[in-house]
């Protein structure tokens, strides 16, 4: 693999390209149709890291998955996994360990759960705090709250409501919600989130594929004010036939800052009004820092004079809670903006790939930028003079991919491990190139 990928200045850009497939909706697409009642025909599935450890956990159960080409694979699914012993390695993916970890506690098996380095430090105790009352056995193989996971069969399903803590990561809530069929078998399951709930918007994307594969979740809210989700006796999925897999909207935030900063105009396909993931939402920061966005049902468009005519993108003081991936393409954006730019309540941004708020602070401060890192902050004072940098990336995708777009000023910029995009968009640096003029 290249240790470093030199980028020359991107001078001007624009045309059009084709999203990979949603990281968020493949992987719970994968885990939704494995438990399905039939079979599913999934198109248009990302094919990367991440998807790669859902897909061969489900085939590790016993789960019969055939790759038909172009993206598309058939599911079997069955509501128990056939295989109730096995070795599952969930590389950094966030979000595949998590909804494994709710859905296999309850399929009465041994299974062991493990990542690389990064991915045992990354939080899992609150949701098994909350499976635990339910009669989960689940155990720490190294440290308390971390991964590795040893899974067992339950014991007892009793205890209800089920609570769960959502101010860490919200997966523990859609891990919670996606099993929720297992558990309602007799029963309906009432769900309550305890205290805060971040990035939201990615509970509302599980309670619509949930639907989509036939399990209507009701809402409503606790006399403390916080989310309750009840789950009908007897729910469970139908496969729906075939499923097509939208374009990723976090993956579209560095093309369409891309056509901010380089003029465009640029114009993402699987993206658009009708996309159901929050990142959609970063459409909006991109004219609300000056450039032209249009938009139409499955695609999304933007333009400006460009940085080499003048283009100066307004500065941002925002939260972007509700789309914490695509807020690190705004940090690098603000880099060139005309004052300085504030990220709030990003927190989470501590626990994900690396400590992402440090990583920020660290390689803006390289290319010149001023910066303050707080706990769940950063204010961003871009460069008086934009230097040239070897950026380093920890391993985490949105690191490469966010920085690359430093290389719309007007210096060269070295991006080291730029095989890291792997994780959510294997070939970003060619489709870069590709719209890119120097
Ligand atoms: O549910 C999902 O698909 C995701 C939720 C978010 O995580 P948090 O809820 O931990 O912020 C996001 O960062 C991650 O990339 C994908
Ligand atoms: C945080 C991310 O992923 P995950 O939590 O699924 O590892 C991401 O893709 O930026």
């Amino acid at each position: 693999m290249t240790e470093f990928l030199d980028l020359a200045p991107i001078r001007a850009a624009r045309g059009e390209m084709r999203l990979p497939g949603s990281k968020s909706v493949s992987i719970r697409a994968l885990l939704l149709a494995a438990l399905s009642d039939g079979e599913t025909h999934l198109t248009g599935l990302l094919d990367s890291d991440d998807t790669r450890v859902m897909r061969e956990a489900l085939k590790a159960c016993g789960v019969s998955l055939v790759d038909e080409g172009s993206n598309s694979w058939r599911v079997q699914g069955a509501l128990q996994f056939p295989r109730t012993d096995a070795e599952i390695y969930v590389g950094n993916s966030g979000l595949s360990i998590r909804t494994l970890v709710a859905v296999l506690a309850f399929m009465n098996g041994r299974y062991r759960l493990s990542g690389v380095p990064r991915m045992h430090e990354r939080p899992i105790g609150d949701l098994v705090d909350a499976l635990r009352p339910l009669g989960a056995s689940i155990s720490y193989e190294a440290h308390e709250g971390f991964p590795p996971l040893l899974v067992e069969p339950a014991k007892s399903r009793s205890l209800q409501p089920v609570r769960v803590r959502g101010d860490a990561s919200s997966q523990f809530l859609t891990g919670i919600l996606q099993s929720a069929p297992l558990l309602a078998r007799e029963r309906e399951l009432v769900i309550e989130v305890e205290g805060e709930l971040i990035s939201k918007p990615y509970i509302e994307l599980s309670l619509t594929l949930m639907k989509r594969f036939g399990v209507d979740v009701q809402r409503s809210t606790t006399a403390a004010g916080s989310p309750r989700y009840t789950i009908a006796a007897g729910a469970r999925y139908r496969a729906p036939g075939s499923f097509a897999v939208e374009g990723d909207a976090s993956s579209a935030s560095y093309f369409l800052a891309l056509g901010a900063l380089a003029g465009g105009p640029i114009r993402v396909h699987g993206m658009g009004s009708s996309s159901l993931q929050g990142d959609v939402r970063f459409a909006e920061v991109m004219s609300a820092m000056g450039a032209t966005v249009t938009q139409g049902e499955d695609w999304t468009e933007v333009q400006s004079s460009g940085l080499a005519a003048g283009f100066k993108p307004k500065a941002i003081d925002a939260d972007f809670n509700h789309i914490p991936d695509a807020a690190m393409t705004i940090a690098v954006v603000a880099l060139f903006a005309d004052g300085p730019s504030v990220l709030r309540n990003i927190g989470s941004w501590r626990v994900k790939e690396t400590d992402r708020i440090a990583a920020m602070a660290a390689e803006l401060t390289k290319l010149g930028a001023t910066v303050e890192a707080g706990a769940d902050f950063l204010r961003i004072e871009p460069p008086k003079v934009l230097r040239s940098a070897a950026i380093d990336t920890y391993d985490d995708h949105r690191m490469a991919m966010s920085f690359s777009l430093a290389s719309c000023g007007s210096v060269p910029v070295r991006i080291n491990d730029p095989g890291c995009v792997a994780k959510t968009f294997p070939d970003y640096f060619t489709q870069l190139a590709a719209l890119s003029s120097n």
